[in-house]
């Protein structure tokens, strides 16, 4: 009977046990998502929800399951005990059991078969009452065994730590005291219960039995530090990535090679320039090449980064991979003067920030910055106007993906679809002679784009002065600059389609030289992340679990930005 409500609640049980090992294996990043929002429950929550839904794991079909089981559970047992009580069972026992309603009866009620002792033994005597205490005996043992092998470890840091330790070491023994009360047969029910529970998780959760997807999230990498403004990776704490996350890095190179066969998006991370004649007379002109180059270079485009309007008047190539383009003449000089003076008079240029930490020690952003916020309209209200015509600018370059709209009450609205491409609080900076922004990519990790749901997909620059010397934006893998030129923007993606950092793009703005300052328009457009391939995290699961019994994962040594040398 036992044995047919576990069979019939298999699968159940199996989908319980997948989701729980699912949740288990986001521990980590739930935890360090806690460490980094600390109080702010409403937080914790949103962001938790956030990644499960990433992840693709849906934490209440834990629950489920055992919700169904439990009406199985309680007419189980009142039948069981209704047949106790009719004294259909006194005369069945079981093996060493002499009766499975035994040994309480109508007269002994509870454990008044066993205590108190009568002269150093049972009230029934030893030789009635041992056979009865074999069970009791072996539940608490099994209780014990099964509750090791398949309890999650308990996670010292937790609050109820004590409590559930407590409850580990109490729960057997008042299921052993509940088993003397009883008679034997619910007894016998309950460790065939549990014996066949345990060798159920045992298959499910050690012998992989369980089939635990979750959608691929990247690395697990500390969040907290990144590069909020296009800031330096010098202080992100990297983590050794799983060897899961390690082979659904191959499958997904294998995947991307394949693709690329296939004339796909191209995701390798080689490096096609163009020609350097071409390079140093102002880049290639795709008005000038076979349509049939323009048209794949297009495609690249669109299904690698973000799609481009290559026939956009003054539109220059760069870099075919990664992608680096300008436009001449993008904004007209009067609205670059215009910008450039309203940011200066509005007394609102603040020291440029890195990361979340505001640490300028190692001066790697020397410039200031203007962020264009609400308040800054209010009171600089000849901003808007010049605002609208880049906004609409970089509509005709990017396409109406680009949601200028967010951006009319000058508010960040965090985009949710990979189409869906929203812009950043523009910044206006200003390098005086000798600032400069060292290497560093624009890009977040993947731990802080996954925490925040979206990714910096293009960085848009519109220099608003002619820098005849230094000031360059310069490409530290790509081996070129672009000059700054009043009214030129430039354009690359610090992130692949998929969401991935582009590590190719690490750029640096060089010192500006003596007697040129520099003024420059940035503006970031993020998308959401796209839904990953799913990856079988039954490994990365087992991996994070041992990890943890061990004590925690190995951090590993920082990734360090290789800082240029100031000329
Ligand atoms: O000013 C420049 O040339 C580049 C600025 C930059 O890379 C940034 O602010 O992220
Ligand atoms: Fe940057």
């Amino acid at each position: 009977m036992e044995a047919l409500v576990k069979l019939l609640t298999l699968p159940l049980t199996k989908k319980q046990v997948e989701s729980s090992m699912a949740v288990q294996s986001l521990k980590p990043r739930i935890d360090m998502m806690k460490a980094r929002y600390g109080d702010d429950q409403a937080k914790i929550k949103r962001e938790t929800n956030f990644l499960y839904e990433q992840a693709g794991v849906n934490p209440l079909a834990g629950c489920l399951p055992s919700i169904v089981t439990i009406p199985i559970f309680i007419g189980l047992y009142r039948s069981l005990t209704n047949v106790a009580t009719e004294g259909l069972l006194d005369t069945q026992g079981f093996y060493w059991i002499p009766s499975l309603a035994g040994p309480t009866s109508i007269n002994t009620r509870g454990t008044e078969w066993l205590f108190p002792f009568v002269d150093g033994a049972p009230a029934s005597g030893w030789d009635n009452a041992l056979p009865y205490l074999v069970l009791p005996v072996l539940l608490v043992a099994c209780q014990y065994v099964s509750s090791s092998i398949i309890s999650p470890p308990i996670d010292p840091n937790a609050e109820n730590a004590n409590t559930q330790r407590a409850l580990y070491t109490f729960l057997p023994m008042m299921i052993g005291w509940f088993a003397l009360n009883v008679p034997s047969g619910l007894g016998l029910y309950y460790l065939a219960n549990t014996v066949m529970t345990t060798l159920i998780q045992v298959w499910l959760r050690k012998l992989g039995g369980a089939d635990v997807q979750i959608n691929e999230l990247g690395p697990i990498t500390k969040v907290g530090t990144g590069r909020r403004m296009g800031q330096a990776v010098s202080d992100d704490d990297v983590w050794k990535p799983s060897a899961a996350y390690q082979a659904s890095i191959e499958a997904d190179a294998a995947a991307a090679a394949a693709a690329a066969e296939a004339g796909a998006a191209n995701a390798a991370a080689e490096i096609v320039r163009i020609n350097p004649q071409l390079l140093g007379a102002g880049g290639l002109d795709p008005s000038k090449e076979a349509p049939q180059n323009i048209a794949s270079f297009s495609e690249m485009l669109a299904k690698g980064f973000l799609p481009v309007n290559l026939s956009l008047p003054g539109l220059r190539v760069q870099n075919i991979d990664p992608p680096v383009l300008t436009v001449e003449q993008f904004l007209p000089g009067e609205v670059c003067d215009a910008l450039r003076q309203a940011a200066q008079a509005s007394g609102k240029m603040k020291v440029s920030g890195v990361g979340g930490t505001g640490d300028l020690k190692e001066d790697i952003r020397t410039s200031s910055t203007l962020a264009i916020t609400k308040e800054v309209l209010a009171d600089c209200p000849e901003i808007k106007p010049l605002l609208q015509q880049l906004l609409d600018r970089a509509v005709q370059l990017l396409g109406d993906e680009l949601d200028t709209a967010a951006l009319s009450g000058m508010q960040f609205v965090r985009p949710t679809a990979p189409t869906q491409l929203a812009p950043e609080l523009p910044q206006i900076a200003h390098y005086l002679p000798g600032q400069h922004f060292l290497s560093h990519e624009d890009g977040f990790p993947s731990a802080i784009a996954l925490d925040k749901g979206y990714q910096r997909r293009a960085t848009l620059l519109i220099y608003l002065n002619d820098v005849l010397q230094g000031g360059q934006t310069q490409f530290d893998h790509l081996g070129f600059g672009v000059q700054p030129q009043r009214g030129k923007a430039l354009l690359f993606f610090p992130s692949f389609s998929g969401g991935k950092s582009d590590a190719r793009t690490l750029h640096t703005a060089e010192d500006a030289a003596e007697g040129a300052e520099k003024w420059v328009f940035q503006l970031w457009l993020c998308a959401g992340l796209p839904i990953r391939p799913k990856v079988d995290a039954a490994a990365m699961a087992a991996q994070q679990l041992a990890a943890q019994r061990k004590g925690g994962v190995s951090p590993q040594k920082p990734k360090r930005a290789n800082k240029k040398k100031q000329r």
